[in-house]
């Protein structure tokens, strides 16, 4: 939608207009329809994941008789869509950029967050990108391409490649209307590819991810989710902790298998994301590493998560707690006992009680032999 509204706010409004219509409709208490900025979706996402991880509640009562307790920390997270992906974690660094910064107050405790959105960086729009940074100069109707695998064919037409303002700058009348793409299915050509959309030349901070974007020390473990969930998923690796090497190796085998054996094993699952899983791939470690810094040390510190405790890791959980309230900013009065406690103590003082009273009546109690008179 935020595209849609660069590219035509017309219709951006009429789709709003839409969606007001039918919500009102329903008998949901509708409060409006709007497009949220990549700023809520970067901090809405972060609250949803931390929420679900109950990373947010810390008893205090129980922090207080436990000293070695493990304060309980934030997870970062990362969430990749299909036009935009945000990057989102507290740091105990400046924020230099005010535009990255944000300030919450939840439960009693503050964060300071940072999150940075980067529209045109989803893998539907990097795809595009990386296709029209690497077009061949020549009219030549068929276009090679590495990151698809061998034997995958796609028609396309310049008129659809440049529909997004992503990509509308480069648009050139050249070349021919349609096209085809053929899959040569090769890792590192692909990666080469797609590091073509990543500017890392220029930076007016002390530190950026890429594109002259502010970005601190990454800090922390990292929960990644939407896209980068889908397809480590297909790629068999979410469940084991794989290193970055293997992760590479995992790609680069899926990448030169032939298409024809890929449509025949996976039948069920829709071409275009079948397709686009060599690309998705090379795409998720290229950012994660070139883009925001990842490396062989920190890989282990991100988790690929689809569903946590049974809810969708995504921006939409965080935005309903958001609005309702559900996450207070201060902790809720707390007795200065913990139940656990309570009980404990009104247990040992029972039998401390019958403990004296026993003591008591033993002591003042007559020996039965003086009662009957017998030395
Ligand atoms: O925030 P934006 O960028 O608008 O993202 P979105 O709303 O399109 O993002 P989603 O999280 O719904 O999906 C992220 C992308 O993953 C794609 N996708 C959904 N299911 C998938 C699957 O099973 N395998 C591969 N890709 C998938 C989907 O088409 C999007 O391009």
């Amino acid at each position: 939608m935020r595209l849609l509204r660069m590219s035509n706010n017309t219709l951006a409004n009429e789709v709003l207009l839409s969606v007001e219509n039918t919500l009102r409709s329903s008998p949901f208490d509708f409060q409006g329809a709007r497009i949220i900025t990549g700023q809520d979706e970067g901090a809405y996402g972060w609250i949803t994941i931390n929420y679900l991880l109950n990373n947010f509640v810390q008893d205090s009562s129980v922090l207080n008789l436990l000293p070695n307790f493990r304060k309980v920390e934030t997870s970062g997270a990362l969430d990749l869509g299909g036009a935009s992906t945000q990057i989102t974690f507290v740091s105990n660094e400046d924020i230099e950029s005010q535009d990255n910064s944000l300030h919450f107050r939840l439960y009693g405790k503050n964060y300071n967050v940072y999150t940075h959105s980067f529209l045109c960086y989803g893998k539907d729009q990097a795809l595009r990108q990386q296709l029209v940074k690497n077009l061949p100069s020549t009219e030549n109707s068929t276009i090679f391409d590495p990151c698809f695998n061998s034997g995958y064919r796609r028609n396309s037409s310049i008129s659809e490649l440049y529909s997004s303002p992503c990509v509308s700058e480069y648009s050139t009348l050249d070349g021919p209307i349609n096209f085809e793409i053929k899959g040569t299915g090769n890792y590192h050509l692909c990666k080469a590819n797609v590091q073509s959309i990543f500017n890392r030349t220029h930076c007016p901070y002390s530190q950026c991810s890429f594109n002259g974007v502010f970005q601190p020390v990454l800090q922390g473990k990292f929960g990644a989710f939407s896209a980068f969930y889908f397809v480590m998923d297909f790629l068999k690796l979410t469940q084991e902790k794989a290193t970055l090497d293997e992760v590479k190796e995992r790609i680069q085998q899926h990448c030169s298998r032939p298409w024809d054996e890929v449509k025949t094993e996976f039948p069920k699952i829709k071409v275009k994301y079948l397709s686009e899983y060599c690309f998705s791939g090379a795409y998720i470690i290229t950012l994660l590493e070139l883009g925001y810094g990842f490396n062989a040390d920190n890989w282990k510190d991100i988790s690929f998560l689809g569903k946590i405790s049974g809810s969708d890791a995504g921006w939409t959980l965080g935005y309903m707690l958001n609005l309702t309230n559900m996450i207070p900013a201060e902790l809720p009065p707390s007795p200065p006992l913990s139940h656990g406690v309570y009980v404990g103590l009104m247990v040992f003082f029972s039998i401390f009680l019958v403990f004296i009273m026993l003591t008591c009546w033993l002591g003042h109690r007559k020996p039965r032999c003086l009662q009957k008179g017998i030395i």
